[in-house]
């Protein structure tokens, strides 16, 4: 027997789960590190440390709930950031992003799901033959980068077959950037004619890279990242899950700080029944001032919208080149707003 009373202290209180004090605040993770999303595959992401020192295979900290993380996030990651074969860190953050790309709703999945964070330029890759280009693609891209405040750059793959003019005309009134680039008449497999515009085009930048099948992206890639198989970002076999699959984004680093692309395999166009289309017409500015002031309440702007003043404003042009000028101007925007509706190139 001790000497002293008994009092508060002798008590064992064991709280029952009602009673546990529980943190409302979350833990801070003062010691977070950042780093940049560049792969992800069921659960577990590849990342890349913000000072590019090494890679890091990650999960998502359960408090992280359902919120998504994408290629292109920035990340605040703590646990082991050693990135050693088989070690896992903890995704506790993910930053605010600049902008987002949600790809198409199908039918395995009626809901648009983000798949790109932070980029800044939505590069449409199309071939000038082989395959034909489909103008669909571009237009829903042209869209899509809009909506998403993002550039466009137009990248004309295969000159060596066809005449880049007619397609660099089509979207010049849009305002589109275009590159040219084709094989070398020498064949060399890696050897492309304007590989170095492309280059400029991408410098500094977060580009994320869409294209049909077979219009030569993946070609592009490795000509511009020569170890791309090896600098994806793909999850390695921590948990035995193997690579990511074909149809997530992969980003990749180009040599020489020279920015990154993020390629898209298996993704062909980017969901667009989020926008309205009055964003889609005040993308052109001077289009939009001539609805507003004249168009009957409710005007679709389409071809067949009955008393649509668009149609009247391009018969007032005074002069010839200044209307061929405004009827391209209103032929683009109608393109676009029947894109985003989903028309497809025969529909129209
Ligand atoms: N003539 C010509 N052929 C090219 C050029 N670029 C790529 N090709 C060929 O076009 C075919 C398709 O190229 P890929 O790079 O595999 O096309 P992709 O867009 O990656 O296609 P997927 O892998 O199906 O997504 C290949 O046979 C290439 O050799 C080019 O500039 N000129």
């Amino acid at each position: 027997m001790s000497g002293r009373e008994y009092d508060e202290r002798d008590a064992r209180v064991r709280p029952g789960r009602g009673s546990r004090p529980r943190t409302k605040q979350r833990p801070e993770h003062a010691d977070a590190e950042r780093a940049t999303v560049t792969g992800v595959d069921r659960g577990r992401y590849a990342l890349l440390m913000s000072d590019g020192s090494r890679e890091v295979q990650a999960m998502k900290a359960r408090e992280l709930g359902r919120t998504r993380v994408v290629c292109g996030d920035q990340v605040d990651i703590v646990g082991d950031t050693s990135g050693r074969p088989g070690t896992l860190a903890r995704i506790v953050r993910v930053a605010e992003r600049t902008t987002v790309l949600r790809r198409t709703a199908d039918d395995t999945d009626p809901v648009e799901r983000v798949i790109v964070a932070n980029a800044d330029q939505l590069v449409v890759v199309t071939a000038l033959a082989d395959p034909a280009p489909r103008t669909r693609l571009i237009d829903r891209c042209v869209v899509a980068a809009f909506d998403a405040g993002m550039d466009l750059l137009l990248c004309l793959t295969k000159a060596d077959l066809a005449e880049p003019e007619p397609m660099v005309a089509m979207y010049a009134p849009l305002g589109v950037r275009t590159v040219v680039v084709g094989r070398r008449p020498d064949g060399a497999a890696r050897a492309i004619d304007g590989l170095e515009e492309v280059r400029e085009r991408l410098a500094g930048r977060l580009s994320v890279l869409v294209g049909h099948s077979g219009v030569g992206k993946s070609t592009l890639v490795n000509a511009l990242v020569p170890d791309a198989d090896r600098a994806t970002g793909h999850v390695n076999d921590v948990t035995g899950r193997g690579r990511h699959t074909s149809s997530s984004a992969v980003a990749l680093r180009l040599p020489d700080d020279g920015g990154w692309v993020i390629d898209t395999p298996g993704v062909r166009s980017f969901g667009l029944a989020h926008v309205q289309p009055d964003r889609i017409l005040a993308a052109f500015d001077d289009l939009a001032d001539v609805a507003e002031e004249r168009c009957p309440r409710g005007c679709t702007h389409a071809a067949d919208a009955p008393d649509c003043a668009l149609d009247e404003w391009v018969a007032e042009a005074g002069t010839e080149p200044d209307r061929a000028g405004r009827e391209t101007r209103v032929d683009s925007l109608r393109r676009l707003l029947a894109s985003r509706a989903g028309e497809s190139d025969a529909a129209r």
